[in-house]
């Protein structure tokens, strides 16, 4: 059985690996990311139109990461922007800039859900810290109302301690937890959000 993580114990083992150790970030980033990309399109997934929905943070970098890798692969990918620029994490701004190379298309509205073949959440992780509101609430509620829905390491406006949504969260198909799984995913209330749920497990994270 795979160890479930608390969010507190998650960002330990993090921060040891990238600042004791030394992994950068961003190495963490593309392993998530590629091991992601790969477990999407091990699915089967009808891919003609895959729309990824990312925040500001390192869940939406991953999500940026893996649209990139996506469209490498030939697949017809867009992504779509919630939150405010402002708080843009350094890998965010990092992944988005290869995303520009990349030519991406890449919107903040969220029309393009409606005809979504499947959906990338990529909103939040394990960062969340308060309840979802505004565009946020509004974009998990549109992810709710569209294709099947992979997220990235959490659903969107889970808890993943507690696995009960903060104000709403995204009910995922499948939920591509990253390096753990997380103690919240094993409560009713998280299954019922997560959908399958598949642990990323060769992340590279120190674990001791
Ligand atoms: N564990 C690993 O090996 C790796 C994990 N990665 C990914 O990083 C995210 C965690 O990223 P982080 O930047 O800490 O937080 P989030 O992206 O989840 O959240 C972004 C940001 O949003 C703010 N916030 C929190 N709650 C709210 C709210 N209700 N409304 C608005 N804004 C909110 C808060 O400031 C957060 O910082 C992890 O889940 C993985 O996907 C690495 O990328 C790869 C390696
Ligand atoms: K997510």
């Amino acid at each position: 059985m795979i160890k479930s993580l608390t969010t507190k114990e998650l960002k330990e083992l993090d921060k040891f690996t990238i600042q004791k150790i030394g992994i950068p970030s961003l190495v963490l980033m593309e392993r998530a990311s590629l091991a992601i990309r790969d477990i999407t399109l091990a699915q089967h997934y009808d891919l003609s139109k895959v729309v990824i929905v990312a925040g500001y943070g390192n869940n939406g970098g991953d999500g940026l990461a893996v649209a990139r890798l996506l469209k490498i692969k030939g697949v017809n990918v867009s992504i779509i922007n919630v939150g405010n620029a402002k708080h843009e994490s350094s890998e965010h701004a990092t992944q988005s800039k290869i995303c520009d190379y990349y030519k991406i298309p890449t919107t903040s509205r969220l029309a393009s859900l409606s005809s979504a073949t499947l959906v990338i959440d990529a909103i939040f992780g394990v960062g969340i810290d308060r309840p979802v509101t505004g565009e946020y609430l509004t974009a998990i509620q549109a992810i709710n109302h569209s294709a099947t829905t992979v997220s990235i390491d959490v659903p969107s406006g889970l808890n993943s301690d507690t696995g009960i949504p903060l104000n709403e969260a995204v009910h995922a198909d499948l939920t591509i937890a990253i390096a753990f799984n997380k103690l919240g995913f094993n409560t009713n209330s998280g299954k019922e959000y997560t959908g399958k749920v598949i642990v990323a497990d060769d992340m590279g994270i120190y674990y001791f």
